[in-house]
């Protein structure tokens, strides 16, 4: 199996606090990865590492053969690289298709002078995007009906499916996912679950995602990842983690 990222020996600490430990792990292409753990374990430390908001103090993040840790954080979109974040961060006035067309900026490649000075590029640029969006992206997460609305007032699953369309229309190869069934009650986690399979399944997305909802990660991850006081305890199918003596622990020894 082809894995899109890897990271090897990653360690990260603050002062003398070691949020992650010589972490070593993989994502399969195409798949979905999970990464739990109970909390403080370092989930969040990875997601940041990965995405360049954090140093690392040693290691590698391998993705589609480049370092990341070699390159500034802004290069993760141009990459291929995007991430949602735990709070929905939309902008309430805006329509449904702004708010996504606003995720394209690191792919419009008409900087801002040139723009002023020679709107037409820009202008093509624009309207393949939303061309894109309403094509692609809308349909893909049943968006269509929504398109022109404000956002405020949609409900709160609509709105998360909203922050899904803005990550996917950079066309990223590895989409995180940060606490992505985060205050859902039951339903709408399974639908935000099947949205995640759907994109994987039907695109060439690769999905890495946080979360601490045992049901939903069990039920829709093909590999996931176990994080216990920032070291890798454990990792392999839903079946196995659920069995793994070391996880069980880590749960319990928690509580
Ligand atoms: N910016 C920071 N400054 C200082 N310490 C930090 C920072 N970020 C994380 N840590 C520490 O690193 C450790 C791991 O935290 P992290 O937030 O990565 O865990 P987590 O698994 O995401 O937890 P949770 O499930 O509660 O969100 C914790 O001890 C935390 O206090």
């Amino acid at each position: 199996m082809e894995n899109l990222l890897e990271l090897s020996d990653v360690s990260v600490s603050f002062g003398g606090i070691k949020a992650l430990s010589q972490v070593s792990m993989s994502v399969a292409a195409n798949k979905v990865t999970a990464v739990i753990g109970p909390n403080g374990a370092g989930k969040t430390s990875l997601f940041n590492v990965i995405s360049g908001f954090y140093p690392a103090d040693t290691g590698a993040v391998v993705f589609a053969n480049d370092n990341l840790l070699k390159r500034p954080a802004h290069m993760r979109s141009i990459l291929g690289i995007s991430r949602t974040f735990q709070n929905i961060a939309l902008f309430p006035g805006m329509t449904v298709e702004e708010n996504i067309k606003l995720g394209a900026h690191a792919q419009l490649r008409t900087n801002l002078l040139s723009a002023a000075f020679y709107l037409g590029p820009a202008k093509r640029e624009e309207a393949a995007i939303t061309a894109d969006i309403g094509k692609r992206l809308l349909p893909l997460l049943d968006l269509d009906e929504y398109r022109h609305r404000s956002v405020s007032g949609l409900p709160y699953g609509v709105q998360k499916r909203i922050e899904l369309a803005r990550a996917l229309v950079n066309q990223p190869k590895l989409l995180m996912l940060d606490e992505p069934f985060a205050g859902m009650p039951p339903p709408e986690k399974a639908r935000m679950s099947s949205y995640i399979r759907r994109i994987v399944n039907e695109t060439d997305l690769t999905a890495l995602l946080i979360d601490h909802d045992m049901e939903s990660i069990m039920n829709m991850s093909d590999h996931i990842v176990v994080l216990n006081f920032g070291s890798v305890i454990a990792a392999g199918s839903p079946v196995e983690m659920q069995t793994n003596p070391a996880v069980i622990e880590a749960y319990l020894g928690g509580e």
